[in-house]
């Protein structure tokens, strides 16, 4: 899919569901390095921001670990995101200044409750990206990403975290919900901020 078609369905939705985008070669790539890196590399997810930050358990399960360039088997995607992230701006003006990247390990009878990643005016995230790593997922692995539109309490969409599907939301406008997951679990998140000018974030 090209990317004018990512931001046609992001502009319409404000999500998109993607599916087979990336090259075999580059998941490939990815699963292998998450194969090299060791248990000390992921530490417990937490919540809230800055100071306020903790690990609360009936949150939130995952362990994470933060992606950078200097990890080599990251190269392809993040020159995958970063061509996101000009397209984003070329077409939809979100004025994106850069990404976070962020690998979750859910091992099983790990979930994350029903949240925002971001909350209108206070975080400078504008867009999450989501990419699948689970080659063997199967659905009574369970592990679905449920996606919600303000208050409703049933989900507009259920998407199976198998390997190369990427969803791509406004951080501000989707609550959504990882479901217990009885299989191990990875998933790569990008969070595409904009300079909102205030320090701390
Ligand atoms: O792994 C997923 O499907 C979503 C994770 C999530 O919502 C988050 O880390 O904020
Ligand atoms: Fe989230």
């Amino acid at each position: 899919m090209l990317f004018a078609d990512i931001c046609d369905q992001l502009a319409t939705h404000g999500y998109a569901v993607l599916h087979n985008v990336f090259p075999p070669s580059m998941l490939q790539q990815l699963l292998d390095g998450i194969t090299e890196l060791a248990e000390e590399d992921f530490k417990a997810a937490a919540i809230g921001r800055a100071q306020d930050q903790q690990v609360v358990e009936t949150i939130r399960r995952d362990k994470i670990c933060w992606l950078n360039e200097s990890m080599d088997f990251t190269l392809d995607y993040f020159t995958w995101s970063e061509q996101l992230r000009l397209a984003v701006n070329r077409y939809l003006y979100l004025g994106l200044f850069d990404q976070e990247a962020m690998l979750a390990y859910y091992a099983p009878g790990a979930f994350y409750k029903r949240h925002l990643d971001a909350f209108r005016g206070q975080t400078n995230r504008k867009l999450t990206s989501i990419l699948y790593l689970n080659p063997d997922w199967q659905p009574s692995h369970g592990g679905e990403l449920l996606m919600y539109q303000g208050d409703e309490t049933a989900p507009f969409q259920t998407v199976e975290p198998r390997s190369g599907t990427m969803v791509i939301f406004l951080s501000e406008l989707f609550p959504h919900e990882v479901s217990l997951s009885h299989h191990h679990r990875y998933s790569l998140t990008s969070w595409y901020r904009i300079n909102d000018g205030m320090p701390g974030h």
